[in-house]
């Protein structure tokens, strides 16, 4: 769905001033440490998109993608789906939810039970909700399996996940998530753990699933190369420390992007063609690490690694806001210079 039709769409599914803070002690008696995983996030999923959340490790993705799919309570803030706050929804509402949005792991290995067949794996969730008649479960299975092109699927059906390669598995785990209809799918790295030759093919997986049955989907990831290929017509949301950094049309974002922290990332990508190189400016962050989510700066949380940061970076801390196609947190989005300068020759 393009951009411009979503304002006319409400979302799907909408976090509001969402944070996750995370208490962690060193000792029995010690103070517990607070770290800000995911700190005030508003963000909206509409209906059959694609948004690739990117960002370093540590950044709080994951811990969003679980505020998304219901598995981590918000500290603040609220999760509404089709409209309804989750901590208001009666048991019907809170069904639909969890049948709505469902999760692909990144470890395809520790999210399979090593003891059940693929057909068991794959009947219960099934059977539980009562998608089809107990008699269709057999022909229902089947039909996943194809679905995610793991053909025939009599050779599928009772192997165990250890007798599956990690492309296989991971197509078992996009056929679960299918199972139930959802109009949501959360994939945390579903692609890092897998050979790179089969990577593509579990993205081009994703993306067709996308179209066939409209089902949006999350991909959470720190690779932009496979974020630009998986949101070609959907958005990009980059976190860092715990918030949105910037967040917009996967295309025009890369093509053009706003915040100094995305420009850096894309000036660290290698590019192999180095006429094309040539005409990428690169933008050396302060620093290469990132400061703990348990201590950030105040302020902008980049600035002591930002080399645009001014005097009202250390104190005021920027919001999303609309500058060209993108909303961007950054104080001096408008100001500073294209990423890309100098015209590829
Ligand atoms: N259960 C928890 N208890 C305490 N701290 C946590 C917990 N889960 C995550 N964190 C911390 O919250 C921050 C964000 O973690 P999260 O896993 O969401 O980041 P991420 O961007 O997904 O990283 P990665 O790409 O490495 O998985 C990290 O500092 C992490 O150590």
């Amino acid at each position: 769905m393009a951009v411009q039709d979503m304002r006319k769409v409400k979302p799907l599914l909408e976090l509001e001033d969402v944070s996750v803070i995370f208490e962690r002690r060193q000792g029995l008696f010690s103070e517990p440490t607070k770290i800000g995983a995911v700190v005030d996030v508003n963000f909206g999923i509409y209906p059959g998109e694609v948004v690739a959340l990117v960002g370093e490790s540590g950044c709080g993705k994951t811990t969003l993608g679980n505020v998304v799919t219901g598995l981590q309570k918000p500290t603040h803030g609220k999760l509404s789906y089709n409209g309804v706050d989750l901590a208001k929804m009666n048991k019907q509402q809170l069904q639909e939810f969890r049948r709505g949005v469902q999760m692909v792991q990144q470890d395809s290995y520790a999210a399979l039970n090593p003891m059940r067949t693929i057909y068991q794996s794959l009947s219960a969730p099934i059977l539980q909700k009562k998608i089809v008649k107990k008699k269709d479960v057999f022909q229902r299975v089947c039909e996943l399996l194809s679905t995610v092109e793991l053909n025939p699927p009599e050779q599928f059906l009772y192997k165990y996940p250890h007798q599956l390669s990690g492309g296989q598995r991971q197509r078992v785990l996009m056929a679960r998530a299918i199972s139930l209809n959802p109009k949501i799918i959360v994939a945390d790295e579903p692609v890092s753990m897998i050979d790179v030759s089969l990577r593509i093919s579990i993205l081009n997986l994703m993306a067709s699933l996308n179209k066939k049955m409209d089902i949006a989907f999350i991909y959470i990831t720190h690779d932009l190369s496979t974020a630009k290929y998986i949101a070609q017509n959907g958005r990009i949301a980059v976190m860092y420390l715990g918030k949105l950094a910037e967040i917009g049309n996967v295309r025009q974002v890369l093509a053009n992007p706003k915040h100094p922290y995305l420009q850096a990332l894309l000036s660290a990508v290698p590019v192999p063609d180095p006429k094309v190189a040539k005409g990428n400016r690169s933008i050396p962050l302060k620093n290469f690490d990132m400061p703990s989510p348990a201590n950030p700066p105040k302020g902008c949380r980049l600035h002591p690694r930002c080399p645009y940061a001014e005097a009202r970076c250390e104190t005021v801390e920027p919001q999303l806001t609309r500058v060209d196609a993108s909303e961007v947190a950054c104080h001096r989005a408008s100001e500073i210079p294209a990423w890309n300068l100098v015209p590829a020759q």
